[in-house]
């Protein structure tokens, strides 16, 4: 069963930190976990060859990893290949509780494309954080006597959704240690940003194909405004979804935090996003919120890059 984890380079960089109280290089420890001494050798290129989740334990992601070092000593350059797991839940809880005092119980907000992740995603955030999870579509279906969304859009109007949109962000802005998954459409009215930037916002930047793709396997009955294009599901929503993105990729991009799944797929040397664990995308966005609370752009992960 081929997965991915995008916490590779995370996880390395973190068992090296556990270990020696620093922030070495984690590809160095990763070999000391394999009973050899490198530390008095530089990588000169390294590569993450595989992942595969482990069927019998499938928190851990099972990894190949090809080294190759310059010795310090007699500059000779020799490689090898290491294999390894990392366990996700672990990081994330480590990387939450990294974070937790910079975001010092600020709500975080995702926004981003329907089917980006927002609940899935969020509820990973929520829990490891300790907050409390919000969808705030749900929030406007409770506020419309437990009408769907879909329904909403039917019998009234988007303007009306839209309104009742705006009055549960206003509302959750009032509170503390909360995630919150916006609705898609959130980003576009100004007034929301307003709300919403009393916490973090955070952009969950998919690949149109992988929306389309998702949206597809579970079908659009939840998302009216892909209700009307023809074709098959896939084309359906891909169209529609590139129109909309099209209208809303500046608004989005005004988030504090954005997590590209691009970005990370590509750090990790894969070419499809599809391969990404939603606790791998969990962790981005809490680097991608450290890295903003921070005030600075450093990342851990570039550890390959540095040494290489
Ligand atoms: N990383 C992921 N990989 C594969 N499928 C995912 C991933 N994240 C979410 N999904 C799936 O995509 C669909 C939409 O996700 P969801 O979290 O509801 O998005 P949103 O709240 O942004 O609309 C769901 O069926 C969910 O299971
Ligand atoms: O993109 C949009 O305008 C919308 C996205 C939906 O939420 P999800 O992003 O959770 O699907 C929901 O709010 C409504 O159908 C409108």
């Amino acid at each position: 069963m081929e997965a991915t984890c995008a916490s590779s380079l995370q996880c390395c960089t973190w068992m090296a930190s556990e270990k020696s109280g620093r922030k070495p290089n984690g590809f160095l420890e990763l070999h000391q976990r394999f009973g050899e001494d490198r530390r008095r050798q530089r990588i000169v290129n390294s590569r993450v060859l595989k992942w595969s989740v482990d069927p019998i334990r499938p928190r851990l992601a099972g990894f190949e990893l090809s080294c190759c070092y310059r010795n310090s000593e007699d500059s000779t350059v020799e490689s090898e290949i290491a294999q390894g797991f990392v366990d996700e839940p672990k990081i994330l809880k480590k990387k939450a509780q990294e974070v937790a005092p910079y975001l010092s119980g600020r709500c975080i907000y995702l926004v981003g494309m329907m089917g980006s992740g927002k609940t899935t995603v969020g509820k990973i955030l929520a829990e490891v954080l300790g907050y409390s999870f919000f969808d705030s579509d749900k929030l406007v279906e409770q506020a419309v006597g437990g009408t769907s969304v879909a329904q909403i859009f039917k019998e009234y109007s988007e303007t009306f959704f839209r309104d009742n949109e705006s009055e549960v962000l206003w509302d959750l802005s009032l509170m503390r240690r909360l995630v919150v998954a916006t609705g898609g459409g959130a980003v576009i009215r100004p007034i929301n940003w307003k709300y919403m930037k009393k916490g973090i916002t955070v952009w969950l930047d998919v690949p149109l194909e992988a929306l389309a793709r998702r949206i597809a396997a579970v079908g659009t009955d939840s998302r009216p405004l892909l209700h009307h294009e023809s074709g098959d599901a896939y084309t359906k929503a891909l169209l529609r979804l590139s129109t909309l993105s099209d209208e809303r990729r500046e608004a989005y991009a005004n988030a504090d935090a954005r997590v590209s799944l691009e970005y990370i797929a590509s750090k990790l040397g894969h070419g499809d996003v599809s391969a990404l664990s939603p606790a791998a995308i969990a962790i981005e966005a809490l680097i991608q919120m450290e890295n903003f609370l921070k005030g600075g752009d450093d990342d851990d992960d570039m550890a390959i890059a540095r040494n290489s």
